[in-house]
């Protein structure tokens, strides 16, 4: 049963940071349904790309995997002999449901559902590396440091599919990208209160970058083709060849 996300629909006296708990695993994939435009484009795109650039007995991240959305579609989509996907969140409460969730299709593929920090496991011997709205989370000093070493653990030819909420660097085409986000939320039936109160839960924790520093970023750190493949109001993704 998938229940409704009303996280946000009463008042919250001393409104927390936003993280992604018990309460926010049970009703997570209707919350990134109802709140990030194109999400469901960029599973499917992220099938795609997996079935082009997965080279046999390699590796496969989808680093920040949530409940497993991405792995499923990746999984779904892989053909080469001898893979291993391993799929990696710190939430416990996550994970756990990404194992039940993955349970429930079958499959001959490997995959391999670790609970960790996304700085802390190695990343080696990869084809396909996946940060689906998973960077916006990490420290923004820390995040050069996370693009070296997937770009390190790519073998030439490996793709990196980046996907992140983004600001604009310019402040009217910014606000225009927020409000018509917000129209969007409105649509798909969120109210005023839960908009400005998950905004302000979510400001200290989710730290947007412009699409223009991501780029300099990924070539900075060795990525030679980058560029955006997709962009609905202000979230989008970029794909990054090693
Ligand atoms: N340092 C960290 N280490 C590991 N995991 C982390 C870290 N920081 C945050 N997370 C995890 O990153 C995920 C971000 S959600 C990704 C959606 C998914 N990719 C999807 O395709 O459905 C995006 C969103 O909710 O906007 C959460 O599950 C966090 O626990
Ligand atoms: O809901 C929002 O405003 C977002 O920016 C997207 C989002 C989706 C799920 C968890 C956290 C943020």
């Amino acid at each position: 049963m998938q229940s409704k996300d009303h996280i946000f629909a009463a008042p919250i006296a001393q409104l927390g940071d936003f993280c992604f708990d018990q309460k926010v695993a049970e009703v997570f994939p209707d919350m990134i349904k109802r709140s990030v435009p194109g999400y469901s484009n960029i599973i499917s795109a992220i099938g795609m790309m997996t079935a082009r650039f997965a080279r046999p007995n390699s590796q496969l991240y989808d680093l920040g995997c949530s409940l497993g959305a991405a792995t499923q579609e990746m999984r779904r989509n892989l053909t080469q002999p001898g893979c291993k996907i391993i799929a990696v969140d710190n939430s416990a409460a996550m994970l756990e449901r990404a194992r039940s969730h993955l349970a429930a299709f079958k499959s001959d593929a490997v995959v391999e559902l670790v609970e960790a920090d996304i700085s802390d496991i190695a990343i080696e011997n990869a084809s396909v590396v996946v940060l689906n709205f998973t960077l916006q989370f990490i420290a923004p000093e820390r995040r050069e440091a996370l693009l070296a070493r997937i770009y390190r653990g790519l073998n030439p030819g490996g793709v990196l599919i980046l996907s992140e909420k983004f600001i604009s660097a310019d402040d009217t085409v910014n606000e225009l990208l927020i409000e018509l986000h917000h129209d969007f939320k409105r649509a798909n039936g969120y109210s005023e209160l839960e908009i400005s109160q998950k905004r302000t839960a979510l400001e200290k924790v989710l730290r947007p970058d412009t699409p223009e520093q991501h780029k300099e970023r990924l070539r900075r750190v060795g990525f030679s083709q980058v560029d955006l493949w997709f962009q609905c109001f202000n979230f989008g993704s970029m794909v990054a060849i090693k």
